[in-house]
């Protein structure tokens, strides 16, 4: 792990310096950067980390927010749905994974809001997440776990663990100390990026206008053993919408679940995945880091969800939606998130299986 994190820290320092060298240090990149006060140097993990561990996050969680058994750790408020995919056999060029076959695939698909509150209010500035499983002819499953921010929060496992463990709650006071959080903020400035984007982007009125974004970089592999490094995203066909700060105060708790199950009333929702393909240089191991804009993008195919079903209800409480899991044709970088994700998932997972 310690090889890993060295190796990813030093990509990262080379891929903002190719960047820079070859003249776009990314609109994106360098426009959040300075918006935040920052370089874009600045913007690589802190310095002094030590290694975190899968048990010491779901135990950093749980006290965040409070130990809710039998329910997951993370994204706990949420809703399961139902549907089907159909890949577009021009991704072939760039992976071989059945999921381009052209074939209907059936899908069992999770919706959640971030953090580990299973009261949480639907208006909250935090992520939205759509969990994806793929079930594949053969038998075997492709999952994609994504979030409605384009970048993540941590360029390294050790952020996200500091996060929660700067949130937990103070016994006497029953609140987390911003004092911690603040300086949790000052200490991590790989953190500032998705932060930003959460202040200038509210929350949708359904997941039905909501985009998702893989964030990761991935490895799509083709029949001839090719290897294209790309992200992808899922684009609402209903239109991405947002709420405004005004309509925010004044939603009920739970409006999110409510929207997803009336518009399904009415008729199918859609959502057409884009692939983007990445350059040479483009950040392939921080997911807080975006690429530039003007990338080579493909529709890979339509996601059609049909049903909606409370939390308690869905086939998708039993699914562990471990990012990692993937068919063969597309598979993981080295981004150390992405590889720490599974273990995660898995405490994750195991403890809420047994109840605890
Ligand atoms: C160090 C990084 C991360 C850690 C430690 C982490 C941890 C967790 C944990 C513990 C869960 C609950 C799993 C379960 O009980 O089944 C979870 C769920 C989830 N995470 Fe992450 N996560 C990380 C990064 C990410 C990223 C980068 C994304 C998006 C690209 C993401 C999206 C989600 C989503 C959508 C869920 C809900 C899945 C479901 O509905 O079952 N997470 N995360």
């Amino acid at each position: 792990m310690v090889d890993q994190k060295v190796r990813s820290r030093r990509e990262f320092l080379i891929s903002v310096s190719r960047l820079t060298a070859m003249g776009f240090v990314t609109a994106t990149t360098a426009t959040a950067a300075a918006a935040v006060g920052m370089s874009v140097r600045q913007l690589e993990p802190s310095e002094g980390q030590t290694e975190a561990t899968a048990e010491e996050v779901a135990d950093a969680l749980e006290d965040a927010y409070g130990l809710h058994r039998g329910q997951r750790r993370n994204h706990t408020k949420g809703l399961g749905a139902l549907g089907t995919f159909i890949g577009n056999p021009e991704v072939k060029e760039i992976s071989r994974s059945a999921l381009f076959s052209g074939e209907k695939l059936n899908i069992v698909a999770r919706f959640s809001i971030a953090g580990g509150d299973p009261m949480a209010s639907d208006a909250e500035k935090s992520p939205r997440g759509m969990a994806l499983e793929f079930r594949l002819p053969d038998g075997s499953l492709h999952h994609m776990t994504m979030l409605s921010t384009p970048m993540f929060f941590a360029a390294v496992p050790q952020t996200f663990l500091d996060k929660f463990i700067a949130l937990a709650i103070n016994p006497t006071t029953g609140k987390p100390d911003p004092a911690k959080f603040k300086q949790f903020e000052s200490s991590h400035p790989d953190n500032m990026l998705q932060t930003k984007f959460l202040q200038e982007n509210n929350p949708p009125p359904s997941y039905a206008n909501c985009a998702f974004y893989s964030i990761h970089a991935f490895k799509f592999i083709n029949a001839a053993g090719k290897t294209t490094i790309a992200k992808f995203r899922f684009v609402p066909q209903d239109g991405e919408k947002q709420l405004s700060n005004a309509q925010l105060k004044s939603m009920p708790r739970n409006f999110l679940e409510q929207a997803l199950m009336g518009r399904m009333r009415t008729r199918a929702v859609n959502w057409d995945m884009i692939v983007t393909i990445g350059e040479p240089g483009d950040p392939e191991t921080n997911p807080t880091l975006l690429w530039p804009k003007n990338r080579r993008e493909l529709k890979a195919g339509t996601l059609t969800l049909t049903s909606a079903t409370p939390s308690n209800l869905a086939g998708s409480y039993q699914i562990n939606y471990d990012p990692l899991i993937m068919a063969d044709g597309i598979a993981p970088t080295d981004d150390p998130v992405l590889l720490f994700r599974s273990p995660s998932y898995a405490v994750s997972h195991t403890r809420r299986i047994r109840d605890l």
